[in-house]
Formats: C-alpha cells, sequence, structure tokens
C-alpha cells in the first residue's frame, strides 16, 4: 500500500474498506498514454492522473470505466484489459486503484470537467503527478526498458 503525502495512515487504516476506482491507461499504438488533470474544486485540483472515477454501486471496474471514459472525455472505449491494482491511503480517503489498459476506443477527446490533457511518454513532461500515478509510470517504465526518472516533481 502506497501512503500519499507522508501522512500518518489513521488507525485501523489496514482494515478500512477502500473507495473502488476504475483507471483506464489509454494506450496509442505509438506507445504514448493519456493523462489528465483533475478538475478544479476536486482534491488534487491539477495534479495529473490516469483518468477514470469511483465505481458506483452494483458496477463492475468495466463498467465504471466505460461510464467514467465517456462522461469526463467523451470517448467510447473498446476492450478492457484488467492490468494492475494498487492501494493507495490518502488523507482524504483509502483507494483501491483498478488500473486497466485500453489501446481501442472511438471518438475525439472532450475535456467535459475543465481538465487538461496531453499524450505523455516516460519521462512524463506534465507535472504535478498524483502520488496514486507514480507506481503507474514505474510499472510502464519497467515493461519498456525504461531506466530513470520517470516524471518530474515540481508544479510545471
Ligand atoms: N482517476 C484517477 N484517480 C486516481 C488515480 N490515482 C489515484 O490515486 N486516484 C484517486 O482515486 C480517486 C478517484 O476519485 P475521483 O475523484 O477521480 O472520482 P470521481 O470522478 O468518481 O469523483 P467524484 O466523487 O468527485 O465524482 C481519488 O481519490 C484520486 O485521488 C489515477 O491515476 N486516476
Amino acid at each position: 500500500m502506497l501512503v500519499a503525502d507522508g501522512h500518518r495512515p489513521r488507525e485501523g487504516g489496514a482494515d478500512r474498506k477502500p473507495v473502488e476506482v476504475a483507471v483506464g491507461v489509454l494506450v496509442r499504438p505509438d506507445g504514448r498514454f493519456l493523462l489528465t488533470s483533475r478538475p478544479p474544486g476536486k482534491v488534487y485540483a491539477g495534479y495529473w492522473e490516469f483518468p477514470g472515477g469511483k465505481l458506483e454501486a452494483g458496477e463492475s471496474v468495466e463498467q465504471a470505466l466505460r461510464r467514467e471514459l465517456r462522461e469526463e472525455i467523451d470517448v467510447v472505449i473498446g476492450a478492457v484489459q484488467p492490468w494492475r491494482t494498487e492501494r493507495v491511503d490518502y488523507p482524504h480517503a483509502l483507494v483501491h486503484l483498478n488500473f486497466c489498459k485500453v489501446f481501442d476506443w472511438s471518438g475525439e477527446l472532450h475535456m467535459h470537467e475543465g481538465q487538461q490533457f496531453a499524450w505523455e511518454d516516460l519521462p512524463v513532461r506534465s507535472a504535478p503527478v498524483l502520488p496514486g500515478t507514480v507506481p503507474v509510470l514505474q510499472w510502464l517504465a519497467a515493461e519498456r526498458g525504461f531506466a530513470g526518472q520517470t516524471h518530474g516533481w515540481e508544479k510545471g
């Protein structure tokens, strides 16, 4: 489990029920992947992440991902490949991130919530990156044989 921002995990942290989140790693044929900035008004506004959001009652990860990506960035995704999961303990919540790879989608990107977007490569130029996004960059680096810093640390 990743503890974000050096905060002290709350009592019984490991037993709290995490919020399930579906996250999409959209990869283009040239290997670039999509990052979006968190919309104004949300926690960590302006931080860069992979697009996605919380599961609603009764939804599977795949259903939530399809809904979120349609609502937030206007794309209809094809096959969803469950990839890896990660728990992150934030001061505001304990989340269980379900990362899925997506290679195939239709529609033009439109940011519906005032986000910015970038098709990124390693090292990622957009900054700052959300704590829960950092491990994903490391997994991508390992897959791609990329050595070195995966992202910058300063607010860009
Ligand atoms: N989408 C997304 N969320 C992430 C990533 N990494 C990460 O820690 N998270 C966390 O997972 C949670 C996702 O919640 P969200 O606020 O984006 O979801 P949502 O759109 O359903 O939120 P809402 O309740 O404001 O409508 C946040 O606590 C966020 O900080 C990531 O790469 N992508």
